[in-house]
């Protein structure tokens, strides 16, 4: 307020309205109250008081005098009210100006307030549910200046300067109200003023805008904009006052308000011929008189140009062109000056703009290069990673067949070195230990990685004939050192220890049949041993066999199963079996081998020791001299041992036996394990005596007299010890079965008759096939699996 108080005595005009929605706090904004006064009482302190100070000592040299009415509705016309008199009859004139409308002099500050007060004691108001006093009108004060020396003062009473205080009445919501009636019609009222004030102010700033728009005329739809005529036309200066309620109820009111008036921030103050603050009808008077002189200059121009003749032409005409000179020279001088201008700034931009360019392909060249770097190290990670796929697919499998053939040479060698063995029809080639080894390795597959049974059967080998095809989907390195822990090494892994119980002996279940004459029988035990420890750990043989005919034969049958196929022989089906039916059932099974080359005879033994002796005394000894009867039958080791106990051997192998490959117990414990958790009878049953084995020439005998004295059990100690021979020759020396180092050389013997009668009867008509050297029999194909890593 105190710019347009300045201005105001300054000479010049102002106005100030206070707008907002009902409540919103404009009539105590302008009027305020004794403690808290409004902008009202305020302008009254300043305005005198500053008169005061100048005009001290000094005859005042204006007044104030001042109005205050309002407008409001009288059904649906307006109506302006004297708040100062009683007047009834006040009429808006054209020129803005209200007819009968009483001016008060005053003359200082607290008249004028109290004169205010009492006015606002007529002003109409009424409760709402929005406001409880709430005003139904617009309320104007106006403060006009008096000055007593300005000459156009004289001829123009009204003339002065005008500040003009409005405050309007709150636009209103039926809602929040509650207006009804009259209160309704005030309410259509108030917001219908409100709009015109409103849209005045967007009509005034879309004109000062564009001033090709014309200014449109809303001031007429109301009283109170009629009489605001000049300020709502920019004509004078206005100051808005927003009121709003903080309530988050009022938001929208608010919200609205503010939006709205807004853009009224962007309206200018134009009129600078206000500053004399005339009236209009005085500024329509000094009009014509400036009007009048320019229509008389006009008129006296020619006559003067035809008194002076034809040198003053000239010298207009020479004013004319040197005007027009400095024109032109100025115009150039400004446009050289923006060309200067236009030329730095495009310079400015071409440098920026290429230093950008410059950065830009800086960048793109760094990131292309680190692009191709990325390239070559994806494909250097790609060649490693094909390098490691492929050393994966061959490293397995050359490691296995590496302790294939190291096995099978090895042996090749050994069998060299045998004086004795002759192996019949069914030579065992480097090739059966090819496939003894590769059991080896599935067994350990399946030992060192349990978890990928699942991918047995998409990687198989077959056999097909000597060699083997390996069809590995996946197949994944094995670390070596894992290998070497594991004791896979070729080397290392080729012991009994290592392969021998340890080994997954429950998955596997290999058959070997071995038949070997006793003149032909090999003593090299301990590689016997050493070789079947490859074979799973899971050998079944005849230790000391005898077979009746001359003929040298040694069968090996191998049943390398699959899982299905071990499902049907394993322990868990067979274990419950007594050894006896077991190796019935097994024997009588025709077992296939069709890619094998070497075809194995299936032979029937008869074990001469201990037949009845439990299934877990038996799986031991008969592991252990399984492994025997392998190394007889490839005659390795020949030389490693001495020839008396091998001649003691086969001299306790004289009778034909039939020899049933023991199955592993169910709990799929290593056979030392199973004998180590034997109970005390077993064990007492599986350890014969020296008596007992010498009675047990028959099976007869074997069974009545050998229930509790049993095949000693084979431990891996007496395997170490003994070179792979099951028995201990410091404790069970003497044992029959599986005792090497026994020294008494014992004829060769043949089975009596009766024994014979009874054997077929165990073993039914495969007895007779055991003469039957050339029979060939047919092994199911042997499928193993390398599970990888
Ligand atoms: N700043 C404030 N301080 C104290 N009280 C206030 C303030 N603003 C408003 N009020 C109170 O709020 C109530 C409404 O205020 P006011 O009558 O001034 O609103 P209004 O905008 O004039 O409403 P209407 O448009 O209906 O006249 C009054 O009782 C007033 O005393």
């Amino acid at each position: 307020m105190s710019p347009l108080v300045d201005d105001f005595l300054g000479g010049k005009s102002g106005l100030l309205v206070a707008m907002g929605p009902t409540g919103s706090g404009k009539t105590h904004t302008v009027f305020g109250t004794a403690r808290n006064p409004g902008i009202v009482p305020l302008t009254l302190q300043k305005i005198f008081s500053s008169t005061d100070e100048s005009d001290t000592g000094t005859e005042p040299t204006r007044s104030f005098c001042l109005s205050m009415f309002e407008i409001l509705c009288e059904g649906k016309a307006e109506r302006i009210v004297d708040l100062l008199s009683d007047a009834a009859d006040l009429v808006l004139q054209q020129s803005a100006i209200i007819k009968g409308l009483k001016e008060v002099d005053i003359s200082n500050s607290m008249d004028a307030e109290s004169l205010v007060s009492r006015g606002m004691l007529k002003r109409s108001t009424a409760a709402t549910n929005a406001n409880s006093e709430s005003s139904r009108s617009q309320c104007i004060i106006t403060l006009r200046a008096i000055h007593k020396n300005n000459d156009l003062q004289s001829e123009h009473p009204l003339g002065g300067s005008v500040l003009t205080i409005a405050d309007l009445a709150g636009a209103e919501r039926k809602k929040s109200t509650g207006n009804m009636g009259s209160r309704l019609l005030e309410s259509n009222f108030i917001n219908n003023t409100s709009m015109v004030f409103g849209n005045c102010l967007r009509a005034l700033l879309d004109h000062q805008k564009n001033q090709k728009k014309t200014l449109e005329k809303h001031f007429k739809n109301s009283m109170l904009t009629r009489y605001l005529r000049d300020y709502l036309e920019g004509k004078k200066k206005m100051t808005l006052i927003l009121n709003v309620k903080p309530g988050d109820d009022d938001y929208s009111d608010t919200s609205y308000l503010l939006r709205q008036a807004s853009p009224y921030m962007k309206i200018r103050y134009t009129n600078f011929d206000d500053s004399s603050d005339l009236a209009p009808q005085k500024r329509s008077s000094v009009s014509l008189i400036c009007q009048e002189n320019k229509k008389k200059r006009k008129v006296q121009k020619p006559e003067v140009l035809t008194a002076e003749g034809n040198d003053s032409v000239d010298k207009s005409d020479d004013t004319k062109l040197s005007e027009r000179d400095d024109f032109l020279n100025s115009e150039l001088r400004r446009l050289s000056r923006s060309e200067e201008i236009m030329k730095n700034l495009f310079r400015a931009l071409w440098a920026y703009s290429k230093q950008k360019l410059l950065e830009s392909e800086s960048t793109a060249k760094s990131l292309r290069e680190l692009l191709s770097e990325k390239d070559i190290q994806i494909i250097e990670l790609k060649k490693e990673l094909n390098n490691l796929k492929s050393c994966s697919h061959e490293k397995f499998p050359v490691a296995e067949r590496n302790d294939a053939l190291s096995l099978g040479h090895a042996a090749l060698s050994s069998a060299s070195q045998s004086n004795q063995t002759h192996l019949g029809s069914s030579d065992v080639t480097a090739d059966d230990f090819n496939l003894g080894t590769e059991f080896v390795v599935e067994e350990v597959s399946e030992e060192l990685f349990p978890s990928y049974d699942c991918e047995r059967s998409s990687a198989n080998c077959e056999m097909e004939g000597k060699s083997v095809d390996c069809d590995i989907s996946v197949t994944n390195s094995v670390d070596e050192q894992e290998l070497n822990l594991r004791h896979l090494k070729t080397d290392e892994s080729c012991t009994a220890d290592a392969f021998g119980p340890e080994c997954n002996v429950e998955k596997e279940n290999i058959e070997i049949m071995v038949h070997v004459d006793d003149k032909e029988f090999d003593n090299s035990e301990s590689f016997s041993e050493q070789t079947f420890a490859h074979d799973g750990g899971v050998t079944h043989g005849t230790s000391h066999l005898d077979y009746p005919s001359d003929q040298s034969l040694t069968e090996l049958h191998t049943l390398p199963c699959t899982k299905s196929e071990r499902a049907s022989l394993s322990p868990h089906g067979c274990g419950k079996k007594a050894p006896m039916e077991q190796s019935e059932e097994e024997l009588s099974s025709n077992i296939e081998v069709e890619d094998v080359q070497h075809y194995v005879d299936i032979k029937e033994v008869k074990h001469h020791d201990c037949p009845s002796s439990s299934q877990e005394a038996s799986s031991d000894t008969e592991a252990v001299s399984s492994s025997q009867a392998l190394v007889e039958q490839q005659g390795m080791g020949a030389g490693d041992k001495n020839p008396e106990e091998l001649e003691s051997v086969s001299g306790r192998c004289e009778p034909t036996v039939e020899k049933t490959i023991a199955e592993h117990d169910n709990d799929g414990q290593r056979p030392d394990k199973a004998n180590d958790h034997a109970s005390p009878q077993k064990k007492a049953s599986t350890a014969p005596t020296k008596s007992c084995c010498q009675a047990a020439e028959s099976t007869a005998d074997v069974k009545e007299n050998c229930p509790a004295e049993g095949i000693a059990a084979d431990t891996k100690e007496n395997r170490q010890a003994e070179g792979g021979i099951a028995t201990d020759d410091k404790k069970e020396e003497g044992l029959c079965a599986s005792k090497p180092s026994q020294k008494t050389k014992k004829p060769a013997r043949r089975l009596l008759p009766m024994s014979a009668m009874m054997l077929k009867d165990f073993t039914g008509p495969h007895i007779d096939a055991v003469t039957d050297t050339k029979r060939v029999a047919t092994v199911r194909p042997f499928r193993w699996v390398i599970h990888s890593c």
